[in-house]
This record gives structure tokens, C-alpha cells and sequence, in this order.
């Protein structure tokens, strides 16, 4: 269960949701009781290894998630209300005005036939009930909002750049007027200067419409630049939650830790990302205990026979046995 502290100032609470996907008859769990809240306006970084449930969180609460997928249990609240996450027509009129997706890749999400401003002004009228007029009006002020001369609009996605693309992508994200963005690497394809202004205009965004972001990444440093907090995942589990600065300067969790040593600083020499060692865990055959106790540097006995909840620890919260207070004394002894 959340921490019911947060309950009245959320505008998103995730509660112990667990996602199963069935594929040629066998199911396997991609996220198990994944539980936070998000606030307004807060700008989250959602950091793991490539399937470890990032994308399936964010679907879920977007309410895109794939017909083979299966919610097992718990569920999302919007401003309170439970949202019918697993009911596709249901979910219909929450979908784009609540929360809304830039995915990455923006060539593959717009269409090719169409001039980009009526791409924009399309979920205007379909969601807001605006006329041609009003929501091609509309798809004009938010083109000039993403930095886009509305008389661009009148543009083929092919005759834009990748960063003006992604820039289009982001106006049709808040064409609904949601409260929430998701970003799914929205930066991935980009070169690192395209990049860095994505970031600093969705980071502009959020301040300016009060958007709260969720920043799906593999990258690190993009969330220490635009993030206030850091959600790392592992296997389907969220194992640390925390302010960014505390998280950078003082991890908790082992993997955390490997996954900051990881990013490449010129100032120190490492050039390479490194990686790390182990391979991720298949989900088919989770090992015992916690996730990560294979690859965890740290493991103490108990790691691989019982499951470490997500618990407050600090500002923040841990799953890691070394960071329960009776193993801290434990650990402080043998250390
Ligand atoms: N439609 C699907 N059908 C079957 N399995 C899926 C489907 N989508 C995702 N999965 C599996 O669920 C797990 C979690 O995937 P997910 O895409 O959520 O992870 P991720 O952390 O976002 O990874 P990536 O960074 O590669 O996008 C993975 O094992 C993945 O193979």
C-alpha cells in the first residue's frame, strides 16, 4: 500500500499493481506491486534496465495498455477516483485529457499524409469538442508553445527536423490539456544537442502549465537534469524511491549505486558507460528472495530466501535488506 500521507495531495496514486502478459499461453509478471504517488507539477525520472517494467507502468496509468496484458492486481487513482485501466472503451474519455504520452521516435507516431497542424487540432475536436476552426486555432497556439511557428504547421512531418518532430509530438501530448506528460525516452533518437532542448522544454512546460512529468529513461544524468525525483525499477519492482540529490549523492540501494558508478565522467576519465555485471533476471524464472541478489555485490544470506518491501528509509524508500533498521545492526557488525 502507498503511504497514506500522500494521499490528499495526490494527483496520481499507483497502488500495488501487478501486470501479467500472456503470450502463447504463458503468462509472465513485467511489474509486481508497484505502489507510488505523484503529485502536481512534480517531475519524476523512472530509471531501469531495458525490461524492467517502465513502460508498462506508464501504459498503465495512460491507460495503453496492450490487449495481452493483465492487471492481476492492485490499481491507479486519478485525483482519487479508481481508473478503469484494464477496460480499453472505459478507459476511453480518461485517455490523453489525464495523462498523456510523448513516446520516442516521433516519424513512427505521426502521420505521414497529414500537415502537422491537423495532426494537433485532431484531438481537439475528437476529445474537446471543438470545431475545425477553434481546434486548428488551438493546434496553431500550441505549435508557437512548443516553439514552433504556427505557419510551420502547414509542414509534412518528413519536411521537419527530428527535434522539430518531437516538438510536435509534445504539442499533441497537451492538445487534452492533461495534467500529466509522460515522456517514454522522448529524447532517445536525438542528438545530444536536440536533446538537451527537448529536455529544457519540457522542463519550461512543467513549470508554465503545471504538468507533473514522468520521465521514462535508461539515462541517469537526463534525470538529474530535469527530475526533482528518481524511481529506479528492477525486474518489475520499484526498489528505490527518492529525491534526486539525496539518491545521487548517497544510494541505498545496491543497484542504484552500480547504476550511478555506471554513467561516464569525463572529470574522473571513465569515458565508458560500464556495465553491469550479471545479466538481468528472466521473469519467466524470477530467482528467489530479492531480484537482484544474483548480481548484488552487497548479498547478505537473507537476500536470497525473502523479498525486501519497499519501505521508508530516510526522505526516501528502499527494498533492501541491508536497509532495514534490525539488518543495518547487523551489517554495522560485521562491517
Ligand atoms: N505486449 C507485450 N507482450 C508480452 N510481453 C511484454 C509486452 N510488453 C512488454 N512485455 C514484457 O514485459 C517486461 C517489461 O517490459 P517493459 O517494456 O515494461 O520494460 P521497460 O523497462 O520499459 O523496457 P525498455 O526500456 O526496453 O522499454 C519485459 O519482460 C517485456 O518483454
Amino acid at each position: 500500500m502507498i503511504d497514506s500521507s500522500h494521499h490528499k495531495a495526490s494527483l496520481l496514486e499507483v497502488d500495488g499493481l501487478s501486470i501479467d502478459y500472456g503470450l502463447k499461453g504463458i503468462s509472465s509478471r513485467a511489474i509486481d506491486g508497484v505502489s507510488f504517488a505523484l503529485r502536481a507539477g512534480e517531475a519524476v525520472g523512472l530509471v531501469g534496465e531495458s525490461g524492467s517494467g517502465k513502460t508498462t507502468t506508464a501504459m498503465a496509468i495512460a491507460g495503453l495498455l496492450s490487449p495481452n496484458a493483465r492487471v492481476s492486481s492492485g490499481e491507479v487513482r486519478y485525483r482519487g477516483n479508481r481508473l478503469p485501466i484494464d477496460d480499453d472503451a472505459a478507459m476511453r474519455p480518461h485517455r490523453w485529457t489525464e495523462t498523456s504520452v510523448v513516446f520516442q521516435g516521433a516519424m513512427n507516431a505521426l502521420n505521414p499524409v497529414h500537415r502537422i497542424v491537423k495532426q494537433i487540432a485532431e484531438p481537439c475536436m475528437l476529445k474537446l469538442g471543438m470545431s475545425r476552426g477553434e481546434a486548428t486555432g488551438r493546434a496553431r497556439e500550441l505549435l508557437e508553445l512548443v516553439g514552433i511557428p504556427a505557419d510551420r504547421g502547414a509542414a509534412y512531418p518528413h519536411e521537419l527536423s527530428g527535434g522539430m518532430r518531437q516538438r510536435v509530438m509534445i504539442a499533441m501530448a497537451l492538445a487534452c490539456r492533461p495534467s500529466i506528460v509522460i515522456g517514454d525516452e522522448p529524447t532517445t533518437a536525438l542528438d545530444v544537442i536536440t536533446q538537451a532542448q527537448i529536455l529544457k522544454l519540457l522542463g519550461e512546460l512543467r513549470s508554465q502549465l503545471n504538468l507533473a512529468l514522468i520521465l521514462i529513461t535508461h539515462d541517469l544524468s537526463v534525470v538529474a537534469e530535469c527530475c526533482d525525483r528518481v524511481m529506479i525499477m528492477y525486474a518489475g519492482r520499484i526498489v528505490e524511491d527518492g529525491a534526486v540529490s539525496e539518491i545521487f549523492a548517497k544510494p541505498k540501494h545496491p543497484y542504484t549505486r552500480l547504476l550511478i558508478d555506471a554513467i561516464p565522467n569525463p572529470a574522473n576519465g571513465k569515458k565508458m558507460i560500464r556495465p553491469i555485471p550479471g545479466d538481468p533476471p528472466n521473469l519467466l524464472t524470477r530467482p528467489s528472495g530479492c531480484v537482484f541478489h544474483p548480481r548484488c555485490p552487497s548479498a547478505i544470506g537473507i537476500c536470497a530466501t525473502e523479498v525486501p518491501s519497499l519501505e521508508k528509509c530516510g526522505q526516501g524508500r528502499v527494498a533492501c535488506h541491508l536497509h532495514r533498521s534490525s539488518q543495518q545492526d547487523r551489517v554495522s557488525v560485521h562491517a
